[in-house]
């Protein structure tokens, strides 16, 4: 089945997708003159990593907070597991763990005592199986050690940790992480992966904001790309990342000149880390070699590129930074 599909900004897409986890249609959010979220398609697949992936500012946590029901569009639909938000929310959200923005812990009791009172609030948790389930969250995010220290001490990735440790209390059909590497360390950061293939080992459909490509590339199946409130692409990770261009990496020290001599002969290029990137859109190696040899450019390194998501996410949002 071919999920994936490229589409203009604003423009719906067409996936045939079996059973979604979270489905908008039409979503829009505006703030006064600001258009925070217009015209979301979004399909989050069962059983799916979907990452929604897009810079600052293009309407992530808006449209996360729309799905929770948290804040109510100005137009469209948002279905959660099956059901319509914001009036579904009372069936959903005891089957869906978000973790989003700081979740209001009390800075003067501990870790686990916070934990102790999201957990009595939860309506799927058994009383006597609070006390074991905050334990085991705890363990899980690697705050065992601080579990019982005040809160208002905790560093920004602690306080991250006591968060996803609040979505892990039960299990859950749904799980909404925004930003969930904001403020953590490489390890806590690899600890995040961890709990998020566990939580798709076991079932669990996880939806990730990032502005991170490296982080969506390793934790995903699927990724949504949020650009200017609009979603730009979607679709499973690997056919859209199949279905960019082939290019090539040339290491020069002499780009400005190169990038003259491939606009002359109309080929795409733009500058990287090393030199430049070359799309090999209606062009060939040897051709963009000959070029650049032509024009005296000074080529240390060709080397080809499988296009990675950093090249479809650049091709996606025109270039525009992170
Ligand atoms: N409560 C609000 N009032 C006014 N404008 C808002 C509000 N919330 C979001 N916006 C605006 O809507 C746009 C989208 O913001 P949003 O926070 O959804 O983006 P984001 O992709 O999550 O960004 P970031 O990665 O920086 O969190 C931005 O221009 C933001 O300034």
């Amino acid at each position: 089945m071919t999920s994936t599909s490229l589409v203009e900004p604003g423009v719906g897409a067409a996936v045939a997708a079996p059973a979604l986890a979270a489905r908008t249609r039409g979503l829009r959010k505006t703030y006064g003159s600001t258009v925070a979220v217009d015209q979301v398609d979004l399909d989050v697949p069962d059983g799916a990593v979907l990452g929604m992936l897009g810079p600052n500012g293009s309407g992530k946590t808006t449209t996360i907070r729309m799905l929770l029901g948290l804040v109510q569009p100005t137009a469209g639909e948002v279905e959660l597991l099956g059901h319509p938000m914001p009036s579904g929310a009372q069936i959903t959200l005891p089957h869906v763990g978000a973790l989003v923005e700081g979740p209001g812990f009390h800075p003067f009791l501990s870790g686990r005592e916070n934990l102790r009172r999201v957990a009595a609030a939860e309506p799927l948790m058994a009383t006597p199986a609070i006390a074991s389930s905050v334990t085991e969250a705890l363990e899980r995010v690697g705050l065992a050690d601080a579990a019982d220290r005040r809160y208002r001490g905790y560093s920004l990735g602690m306080k991250q940790r006591l968060g996803l440790a609040a979505v892990l209390l039960l299990p859950r059909r749904l799980v909404v992480l925004d930003e969930p590497t904001n403020g953590l360390d490489p390890a806590g950061t690899r600890e995040i992966r961890r709990v998020i293939a566990e939580l798709h080992a076991a079932g669990t459909t996880v939806l990730v904001s990032s502005h991170l490509l490296a982080e969506i590339e390793a934790t995903c199946t699927h990724v949504a790309v949020l650009h200017k409130g609009s979603v730009v692409a979607q679709g499973e990770l690997d056919e859209l990342l199949e279905a960019g261009a082939p290019a090539l990496l040339v290491s020069t020290p002499d780009v400005e000149l190169s990038l003259d001599a491939l606009r002359d002969k109309r080929i795409a290029a733009r500058s990287s880390e090393d030199g430049l990137f070359v799309e090999l859109i209606g062009t060939t190696a040897p051709q963009v070699v000959k070029a650049l040899v032509e024009a005296g450019a000074s080529v240390h390194e060709v080397r080809r590129r499988r296009t990675g998501l950093e090249d479809l996410f650049a091709q996606l949002t025109e270039g525009e930074p992170r």
